[in-house]
């Protein structure tokens, strides 16, 4: 899958949060996508329609933004193209919350976010620390099979170890450290990975697995390289260029 992602090279298109959006198009281009942050409102539903994959991300919200979003997404489905949504601090905000359930009432591909946001969506738990996941993601499993049962998607959840289920299977991906939690935008990037591997191998739960696995890759890479959060911020990304699909069989 990573193989056909770089021969693919997918435009992935973001719409995200003002915190993570060079990270974000930093990440992309290091495992060898093509990212574009296309987020007028007049521009994204012809742009949707045109990437290989869309990512929203709803990490610093408003009005105007949300409208860019909506209209974003209706040029993906009327385009047959892959959504992802990340529900950054989901149940900590109301007017986000309310916000966040309409999005995944328009048919995401995939859903990824940490425990407490997973946990939340799903009716259990009240939401994490703002952005940060109180819980282990563990303890979402359950969550993370109701949520994609009742919206027909996979949901990625991403902590310890990473899940993804589509409501039946669940697969799990480990390795990583915490030093992933240091680095702002390390789950908002993942999750515009996740559009990337969508739009650029294949539309399936396997997929979604392998998108974790390889992030966990350079996340292990990069922590054996670093001697803390700005080491590891740039051996990082080092980590997706170098990788390569023969790498895994070691
Ligand atoms: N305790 C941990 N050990 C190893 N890896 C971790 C740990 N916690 C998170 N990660 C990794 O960090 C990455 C981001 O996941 P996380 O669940 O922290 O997302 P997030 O809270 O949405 O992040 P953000 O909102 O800051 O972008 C994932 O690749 C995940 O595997
Ligand atoms: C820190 C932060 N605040 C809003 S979005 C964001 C990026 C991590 O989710
Ligand atoms: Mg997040």
């Amino acid at each position: 899958m990573l193989h056909r992602l770089r021969a693919n090279r997918p435009l992935v298109h973001c719409i995200t949060n003002e915190v993570v959006q060079e990270f974000t198009a930093n990440v992309l281009l290091a495992a060898g996508a093509s990212p574009a942050m296309v987020v007028g409102e007049g521009e994204a539903e012809y742009f949707a329609g045109i990437a290989s994959a869309l990512s929203v991300n709803v990490g610093t919200p408003y009005e105007a933004r949300i409208e860019t979003m909506k209209k974003a997404i209706r040029g993906a489905l009327a385009a047959g193209k892959p959504w992802v949504l990340d529900p950054v601090a989901a149940g900590g905000i109301p007017w986000r919350d309310k916000v966040i359930f309409e999005l995944l009432e328009m048919q995401p591909t995939a859903v990824r976010g940490n425990a407490s946001e997973i946990r939340f969506l799903a009716g259990v738990g009240t939401g994490g620390k703002g952005v940060d996941s109180l819980d282990d993601s563990s303890s979402a499993i359950e969550a993370a099979k109701t949520l994609a049962r009742k919206y027909k998607t996979f949901v990625v959840v991403t902590g310890l170890k990473d899940y993804a289920t589509d409501g039946e299977r669940v697969l799990c991906a480990v390795g990583g450290s915490e030093m992933m939690t240091l680095v702002v935008g390390t789950g908002c990037s993942l999750s515009a990975l996740l559009a990337a591997f969508l739009g650029g191998a294949e539309r399936s739960l396997e997929a979604c697995i392998a998108c974790c696995d390889y992030v966990n890759y350079a996340n292990d890479t990069a922590s054996t390289r670093s001697s803390g959060p700005g080491s590891f911020h740039f051996q990082y990304l080092d980590a997706l260029y170098q990788i390569r699909p023969e790498d895994f069989r070691k």
